[in-house]
């Protein structure tokens, strides 16, 4: 029996990882879920699996819970707090932790997870981005076993040589024959929108992704490929290439979740349909494969098979995170903080769907100089870079307002 902690169990990845935990219940039994303040749902997720613990980021929260929780005679302890989160990931009864809070705030309980030598799933991908050369240090000192679930990384892992992975952060993939990794991408929902509309976009038409269900932030990257640009960044730092060895490669059907090209001509594609269970269940189980509920995919009924070049016009956050990755860590960590402050702001109708580049553009040159030796030094250019981004959006929430 593996015991598994499940952070960010109420999103749409923690949901998914519960799914297909409970496919196997002789396999894998929850230690712990944590959440940020969605209580409903972490009750009905402690009513179902029952955990030792249960946490929510706030006391507030956790009161709540905790009432709930005694109403139903249900003996669980619930704590609260970000040190909390960082408890139940490096807990010693803990074998896995589904890493899968949604933004930086990820980072401290990942980091955790990997220093206690947990195996770690790691669908948090700005933690990585955020942490770069700290994390894989991390891992590289532990005896953590990190196995990606974002499904292009996850399927990047799967066309790998067995030897390679067990060497996340450190493959050796030109020693391997591996001359390219494919990193492919739907392009959102306004791959074929006129551009000229693009400042008349709302959050509505930019979390309805083509092919996948997700959170709303994620959901909002793929519509601006800044996901893409995180991933090519997760790519870089979990398989140890040069960003000269990615390509990303536009898919509008993500049926191929992510290729690998080989020196002797071959390229192994992992394919499936859009369903992050698939993932989950062969991060849970590697080295076995155990079901995950998702409907095999027919390649009868698969329509199109089409592949392009992404325009980085369009995308420009892609453009953006590309060139972050050239220019080094505190690039990459002041980008994914102001494009959580961006994707925020518009969530909330504060700014334009084409102003979430320019918060990110002018966030990210502000901070291209500043050193980044030690976590603390994360912490601090995430906590700058959010200000000066708020800053940014202010600016243009008033410009905003002024034409309306
Ligand atoms: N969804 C997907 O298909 C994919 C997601 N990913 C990555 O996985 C991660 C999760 O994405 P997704 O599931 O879509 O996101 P969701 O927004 O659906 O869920 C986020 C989860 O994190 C919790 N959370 C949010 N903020 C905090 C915080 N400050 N402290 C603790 N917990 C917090 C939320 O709690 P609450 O509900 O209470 O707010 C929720 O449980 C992201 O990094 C994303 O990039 C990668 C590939 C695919
Ligand atoms: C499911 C998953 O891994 C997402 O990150 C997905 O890749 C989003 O789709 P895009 O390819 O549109 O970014
Ligand atoms: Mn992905």
């Amino acid at each position: 029996m593996k015991h598994v902690c499940v952070l960010g169990a109420t999103g749409s990845i923690g949901c998914s990882t519960l799914d297909v935990i409970s496919r196997h219940p002789q396999q894998y039994a929850i230690h712990s879920l944590a959440a940020h303040t969605n209580v409903d749902t972490l009750f009905e997720q402690c009513v179902a699996f029952k955990p030792q613990i249960a946490v929510l980021v706030s006391r507030q929260h956790a009161l709540q819970l905790s009432d709930k929780l005694a109403e139903a005679d249900l003996d669980i302890e619930v704590r609260h707090g970000e040190q909390a989160l960082i408890d139940i990931a490096r807990d010693q009864q803990v074998d896995i932790v589904m890493a899968a809070i949604v933004g930086a705030s990820g980072l401290l309980p990942t980091m955790a997870a990997v220093e206690a030598g947990k195996k770690v799933l790691l669908a948090n991908k700005e933690s990585l981005v955020t942490s770069g050369q700290l994390f894989i240090d991390a891992l590289a000192t532990s005896e953590a076993e990190l196995i990606p679930i974002d499904s292009e990384h996850n399927a990047i892992y799967q066309c790998l040589p067995h030897t390679q992975q067990d060497k996340t952060g450190h493959c050796t993939l030109k020693q391997q024959g591996i001359s390219k990794l494919i990193l492919t991408g739907s392009g959102g929902p306004f791959r074929t929108t006129d551009l000229s509309t693009f400042d008349d976009i709302t959050p509505e038409q930019a979390i309805a992704h083509p092919n996948w269900d997700m959170g709303k932030k994620i959901s909002v990257d793929s519509a601006t490929m800044m996901n893409k640009g995180l991933e090519f960044i997760e790519a870089k730092w979990l398989f140890n290439v040069e960003p000269n060895d990615i390509q990303v490669l536009l898919h509008p059907q993500s049926t191929i979740h992510s290729m690998v090209q080989y020196a002797d001509g071959s390229v192994l594609a992992q394919m499936g349909n859009p369903d992050m269970r698939t993932p989950i269940a062969h991060a849970l189980a590697f080295p076995e494969r155990i079901d995950a509920g998702v409907e095999p995919l027919d390649f009868l009924t698969v329509k199109d098979f089409t592949f392009e070049a992404p325009d980085f016009e369009r995308y420009p956050n892609l453009k953006l995170a590309i060139e972050a990755c050239g220019l080094g860590q505190a690039a990459c960590t002041a980008l994914n903080a102001a494009n959580e402050v961006a994707v925020d702001a518009f969530l909330r109708h504060r700014i334009k769907f084409t102003d979430i580049a320019k918060v990110n553009e002018l966030t990210m040159r502000e901070f291209v100089s500043y050193s980044i030796t030690q976590i603390e030094d994360v912490l601090s250019v995430d906590k700058d870079a959010r200000q000066h981004a708020t800053t940014v959006v202010e600016s243009l929430t008033v410009s905003l307002e002024q034409t309306q």
